[in-house]
């Protein structure tokens, strides 16, 4: 399998942190936001790794990342040119992942569990997608599933009357027919290529299957939700190829 980060988007909501600086480089923890990902990705032993990010913030990834050979990783980069919406950004993943199935990950998203079990899941299913949801409190917010008989049946995307209390995390799993199911797609009215409109059409083939995520998991694209993250990462220590000094005294 791949990996396909995406972290382009504006980042509006977390202005004015955001006006120089990519979502995805703000600090969550000891580390910048998209090292939460990447170490997901590696720990699955996913290295062959695609990061889609805006024109603007292009050369400061570049700059933080690399080709990925001191994280043990190799990383391959692309060009989001617009803000397009999440499917958008992943319909430029289609050349890099050729026939393969992918693991998808939102660069705002931070959680605490591996994806190995889930991931290992998904390499059994012989077809269609996978995606992981979480209890939460303002499920209004999110991607939310309505479940019935222990089958997601819809997605709504941030409904004012959620039909359930999880949110569709943003780690996807994939097979490569999610390029011809985005060719499909019309912007939705925030003018973007919706992946819960993705993830819609694989339910009406019957091929979306979900898990529970364990652990803490949350978003990092507001502020409220960065100062979340901040706390539930404070305590996580990647493998020292990303780069934290652990000489340094652990406060
Ligand atoms: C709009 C857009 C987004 N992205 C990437 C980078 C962002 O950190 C990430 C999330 O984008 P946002 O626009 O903040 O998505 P958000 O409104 O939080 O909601 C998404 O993420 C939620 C989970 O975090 C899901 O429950 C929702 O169904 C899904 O639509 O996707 C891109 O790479 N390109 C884009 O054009």
């Amino acid at each position: 399998m791949k990996g396909v980060i995406l972290a382009g988007g504006t980042g509006t909501r977390l202005y004015p942190l955001t006006k120089v600086t990519n979502k995805h480089l703000l600090p969550v923890g000891r580390y910048p936001m998209i090292f939460h990902a990447i170490s997901k990705l590696k720990e699955a032993d996913i290295q062959n790794i695609l990061v889609v990010t805006g024109k603007e913030h292009m050369g400061d990834v570049v700059n933080l990342l690399g080709s990925g050979n001191e994280m043990g990783v190799s990383f391959t980069f692309k060009v989001q040119d617009e803000a397009g919406g999440i499917a958008h950004a992943l319909g430029l993943a289609e050349q890099f992942i050729g026939n393969e199935k992918m693991v998808v990950i939102l660069g705002d998203n931070v959680f605490s569990e591996s994806i190995v079990p889930y991931a290992n899941n998904f390499k059994m299913q012989p077809r269609g997608a996978k995606i992981l949801i979480k209890e939460v409190h303002d499920p209004q917010r999110y991607g939310v599933p309505q479940i019935s008989n222990n089958f997601i049946i819809n997605i709504e995307e941030k409904p004012k009357n959620p039909k359930s209390n999880y949110a569709v995390t943003g780690i996807y799993m994939y097979d490569s027919s999610v390029f011809d199911i985005i060719k499909t797609l019309h912007p939705s009215e925030r003018g973007e290529l919706e992946i819960t409109d993705v993830n819609n059409f694989y339910i009406a083939k019957s091929q979306l299957t979900y898990d529970i995520l364990g652990g803490w998991w949350t978003d990092a694209g507001t502020h409220l939700s960065l100062t979340k993250a901040n706390e539930l990462a404070q305590e996580i220590v990647l493998p020292k190829e990303f780069g934290y000094l652990r000489n340094e005294r652990i406060m």
